[in-house]
């Protein structure tokens, strides 16, 4: 097990993002709010596109989990070899990209991209969305297992929270890789859920670092 792997066993991963056209995105405001994670206890950051992940990785001392989404149509995270690598290059530790089946835009499969990844020494975190997507990451030999992509890619339903079925599902067939559940964790009673389900890392995001959706949920609780 890589140490740095073996660093987030049973720990807090803080993902930190800011969609297009929205007001935080800014790679300083999102490297502030990754140095505010790290100081309550984040194990990790989670981070997109490489300017965030150059200011993140220039601020934090934690790993750095990093990706590069482009479009929002089938393969988005991280979606070729050539994404994958420049998120190393601009500083991630871990790179995490879609592993599922579908064509990617390089034509590479899922399979050839990890190689090429794993021929390069990177590690690699798969974002899962469903258990045969989690069958073929572990083939591949990814070093951890994400359900990032549950109820994103067509294979799963959307859960209200994290897709604890899948998780436990993953666990329980991969007991030798991490498996890290990532994904609608809104509360701190699911985060400790998941751990109990067998998670490696729990990976919250919209929860701990996306204002916009945080107030609509005080808001709706205020006006209904
Ligand atoms: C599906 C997809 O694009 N997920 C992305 C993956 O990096 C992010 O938008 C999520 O915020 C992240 O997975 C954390 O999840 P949540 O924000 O639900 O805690």
């Amino acid at each position: 097990m890589h140490p740095m792997i073996e660093s987030l066993r049973g720990r807090l991963v803080v993902s930190c993002q800011a969609y297009v056209g929205e007001p935080l995105r800014h790679p300083e405001t999102m490297a502030q709010m990754a140095l505010a994670a790290e100081r309550g206890g984040a194990a990790a950051i989670r981070c997109q596109g490489l300017a965030d992940i150059s200011a993140i990785k220039g601020q934090v001392e934690v790993p750095v989990i990093g990706l590069w989404k482009e479009g929002h149509e089938g393969v988005f995270i991280t979606p070729t070899l050539r994404h994958a690598r420049a998120c190393i290059s601009a500083g991630a530790d871990i790179v995490a990209l879609d592993a599922t089946s579908r064509p990617r835009p390089d034509g590479l499969s899922f399979a050839e991209t990890v190689a090429a990844l794993l021929d390069d020494g990177a590690l690699v975190m798969a974002d899962c969305g469903s258990i045969d997507d989690a069958r073929a990451a572990a083939k591949a030999g990814c070093h951890i297992l994400g359900t990032t992509l549950a109820g994103y890619s067509g294979d799963r339903p959307k859960t209200d929270g994290p897709d604890i079925e899948l998780l436990a599902q993953m666990v329980a067939e991969f007991p030798e890789i991490p498996v890290v559940c990532e994904g609608r964790i809104h509360t701190p009673e699911q985060a400790r859920a998941v751990m109990e389900a067998g998670a490696w890392a729990a990976v919250v995001g919209t929860a701990i670092t996306h204002p916009t959706t945080i107030t609509t949920w005080f808001r709706e609780a205020v006006e209904n």
